[in-house]
Formats: C-alpha cells, structure tokens, sequence
C-alpha cells in the first residue's frame, strides 16, 4: 500500500489530499449506515486520527451529532492540519462518554506496539459499549502485517479498509474480529501484489463440443480408506467432471455409485499403467491413503505421471524425500495442507516458518516446491510458486468437519482436469466449497456437501 500511495503522490496528489479522500469515503459510508446517530470518533496521533478529523467535519456537515476524543495532540503535518480544519470541539479520550455509534481512528498501520493498558481500558471500554462500532482502515490493537493483536482481541462491526485490504482484514485472527470489512476507494490503484482477497469465479458451461474427457477425466487413487476417495470422487462429479474414475486395490466396494468407474489396479505397476491414459484431466492422491509402504509406492506412480497432480492429507506427510520429484514435474501440482500438515511438510523440506503472516509462509512454500499451496483454515491461503497470492477469508464455520478436506479436494481435481491452471483451480474450488456449505445449511455431513456443489456451481455459471 505504501507503494501505490507513493504513486498517487508522485502524480502531485499530497498527504494531505489523499487523507481527505480516504476521511471524506469513510464519512460517506458511515453516514450511510448510520445515518444520524450520535457518533463518537476517536482520533490518534498519526493520519489514521487525521482520517478522524475528517470523517467528523464530513459527519458534522450532514447533521451528525459528533463529539472528537483524541488521545494526543495530532503528530504528523497532514493530522496536523486536519485536526485544525475540524470545527468542533476536541474532548481527551479520558473523558469520552459511553455513545451509540463509535469510529476508531486511534491507530491505522502505523501501529508498531501494543497500546498502552489504561488507554487501551478507556478506548475497549467505549467499543464494547457502542451498539455500532466501526474502525478505519484498521481495528486498533491489531498489526496489519501480521494480522495479529498486540493487544486483546476487540470485536468491530464494521471496518473500512482505505484503498486496499491489508493482511489483517483477512487473515485470522484479526479477520473474523472485522465484522463487515468494506473496501474504501481513496483513488488509490491497487498495486501487483497487494493483498488479495478471493473472488466469485466465472465457471463456462460445457459448450456444444463438450464430451466427457473435454469436461475433464478426473482419477482418485485410492489407499487404506476408500470411503475417502469415493467422496473426493462424488465432489469431482458435483463440480461438473465429465467421468470420474477410482483406481483401488481389489473388486469395487459394495454401494459404489454406478456412475463412479472402478478400476482394479492391484499393484503401483497397474497404477502407473492406468495413469499412462492421456485422455485423463487430472489425478488426486491422498484421501484416505494411509503412510506405509503401499502408499508410498502409490505416491511415487502418481508424481511420475504426466497429469496436472493434487497431493491431499497422506500424501503430503509423504512428500519430504520426494522434493527433487516434485521439482522436476512439468505438469502443475496443488498441495492442499491444513495447519498440521503444512507444519510437517515444511520442517521434512527444510521450509522455514517464521515469515511474518499465513500468506507469507504458503508464498515461501509455493516458491519452494514449484507448486500451488492451499494453506487450509479458517482463513485459506493459496499461493503460486511465481508469488501470487490469494486469501478466502471468514470461511464457513460447519466445514469443521470430518471429509471435507476429501470433498475439497475432488473439487479442486475436477476444476484443473477441466482447464489445468492450479492456481485457479484451487481459488475456483475454495470459493465453490464455501458456497456448497452455505447451501448445505447447518450441522451438513460431507456426503451432504458434496451433493450441494452442483448448486455452487450454478451460482457461478457465465451465461
Ligand atoms: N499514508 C497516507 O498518506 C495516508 C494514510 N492514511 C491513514 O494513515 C494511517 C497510517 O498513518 P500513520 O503511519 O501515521 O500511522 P497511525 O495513524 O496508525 O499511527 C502512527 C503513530 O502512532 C504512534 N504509535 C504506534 N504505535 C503506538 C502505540 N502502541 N502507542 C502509542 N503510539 C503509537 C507512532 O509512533 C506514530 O506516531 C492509515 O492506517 C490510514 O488510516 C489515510 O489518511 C490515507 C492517506
């Protein structure tokens, strides 16, 4: 963000400007919301209380009743003459009284410590008591970078990102902390590589050529615990592949749907043979597969394969002496760790993990292996080995359960057997995973899941 405001400036545009720009939004849009209430505004010593000053003029201007709270005199030129354009009167933050409506602008990213305990007493004292809090540009007490508290967690209902997100908006812990975060146009262009947050996919419907292997042909290799690849499987097929394959050891299990292919594969031999097909789309291997050494071997056939790759759970805890495997891979992979799988992966291939945030540690890794990282949670990260990065904050709570990391990864299968770009096969599946919880209502099982994905699906169609 530094970057994009040092571009702004350099076409002439001051501090002083682009802190009216971004005060003026922010006063828009609480107004708006908030119409007429009486609102407390908090202002600190840096811009992000000179955005304070603003918003208060632009909100005393409508008819707001406004009374300004400031912790200190204003510290920077641009607070500064923003604290002295504002026309009211100017309370100490130790005299604020309890007010329905409440802006923190005490600290915005310039915040590098935690805030001192009495200050901090006072200021959560009036957010918790508000009926409606906001916070511009950012929640004081959490550091944007890290997307950490410093102080106590503090829950806001509303927060009003200046000109682009920063790690905090979107990252747990802070993210779920935000409440509603909208993004403020301060005429600031986003810059490459700003912070990312995912976006509803545009999913083509199959054209009038389409045939099955143009759908894409998706291969699960199943292991220990088929009942994982089946529902993989059922996920690829509610995401839209046109033929659904399982390699397994032995006749098919009972109750297998007759529109899933089983194919005995008994040995890695049979398996590697079958995944000589080129008709196939992409292969998963992972759910369900178990760690001994028929798995590695199964590992082994499906990194040698030709086929764009998803290595999911098991899979990933057998991927430390196979790095040189990896790298040397020509066809995309996507890696799809949650917080303990992505631990162990790093430390079996000497990944460190101190980067400063989420994104940053999936980015280290995604450059590391040559492949797409989805860093699982609450917040999911995935990462490009070339930098890119994309969040899905605030996920869906209910997918806390067992099998839907097995349905999510049938669905990122499905997405890359039909255009082979891990990147957006990962972002597409994620989005499509949290859409088909939200329709699959509460307390869902992830046979349930996997059957509202053609309903995700049919959100996102371009038609
Ligand atoms: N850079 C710009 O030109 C613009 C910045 N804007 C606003 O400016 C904010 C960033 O402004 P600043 O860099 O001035 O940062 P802040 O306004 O977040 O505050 C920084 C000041 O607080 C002090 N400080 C940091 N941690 C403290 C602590 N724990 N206790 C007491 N004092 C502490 C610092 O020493 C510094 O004086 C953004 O978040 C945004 O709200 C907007 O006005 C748009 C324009």
């Amino acid at each position: 963000m530094v970057a994009a405001e040092q571009a702004v400036f350099d076409t002439g545009v001051s501090v002083d400007a682009l802190m009216r720009r971004a005060g003026e939004a922010a006063g828009e849009m609480i107004w708006r919301l908030g119409g007429n209430t009486p609102t407390l505004v908090l202002c600190g010593p840096g811009n992000n209380g000179g955005d304070g000053y603003v918003l208060a003029q632009f909100l005393g201007q409508k008819g707001v009743p406004v009374t300004v709270a400031a912790l200190t005199e204003p510290r920077t030129d641009a607070a500064r003459h923003a604290g002295a354009r504002y026309q009211g009167e100017v309370i100490a933050l130790a005299d604020a009284n309890a007010h329905p409506q409440v802006v923190d602008c005490l600290f915005g990213s310039g915040l590098t410590r935690s805030i001192d305990d009495a200050v901090w007493r006072v200021f959560s004292s009036l957010i918790k008591k508000a009926s409606r809090s906001f916070a511009v540009d950012l929640p004081s007490g959490a550091d944007a970078d890290q997307a950490i508290w410093l102080n106590d967690p503090l829950h806001f209902d509303h927060v009003l990102a200046l000109g682009a997100f920063k790690y905090a908006h979107l990252l747990e812990p802070v993210a779920s902390a935000c409440g509603a975060v909208s993004l403020i146009d301060i005429g600031v262009d986003v810059p490459d590589g700003a912070v990312t947050q995912i976006s509803k996919p545009s999913i083509a419907p199959p054209d009038a050529q389409s045939h099955k292997y143009r759908r894409g042909l998706v291969v699960v290799v199943a292991g220990a615990m088929v009942g994982a690849a089946l529902l993989a499987a059922r996920a690829a097929q509610g995401t839209g592949a046109g033929y659904v394959k399982i390699l397994g050891v032995g006749d098919a299990p009972a109750g297998l749907p007759a529109d899933i292919v089983w194919q005995r594969a008994d040995e890695p031999e049979a398996v590697s043979a079958a995944l000589a097909d080129p008709r196939i789309g992409a292969v998963l291997v992972g759910p369900g597969l178990g760690r001994g050494a028929d798995a590695e071997a199964l590992v082994d056939a499906a990194m040698a394969c030709a086929h764009p790759l998803v290595l999911d759970a098991d899979a990933l805890h057998l991927l430390g002496n196979r790095r040189e495997g990896l790298a040397n891979r020509t066809a995309p992979v996507a890696l799809t760790p949650h917080h303990g799988e992505f631990t162990a992966l790093s430390e079996a291939v000497s990944v460190a993990t101190d980067a400063p945030n989420k994104a940053s540690r999936t980015a280290r890794l995604a450059k590391a292996l040559r492949a797409c990282v989805l860093y699982k949670g609450a917040d999911s990260v995935i990462a490009a080995p070339d930098g890119r990065v994309i969040i899905a904050d605030r996920r869906c709570s209910w997918l806390s359960v067992a099998g839907t990391g097995d349905v999510l990864a049938g669905c990122i299968t499905a997405r890359l057997a039909n255009h082979g770009v891990a990147l957006h096969a990962v972002a597409e599946a994620v989005w499509l995973q949290d859409r088909a919880a939200r329709y699959a209502g509460p307390a869902f099982t992830a046979g349930q899941l996997a059957k509202t994905l053609p309903l995700a699906v049919e959100s996102c169609l371009d038609r």
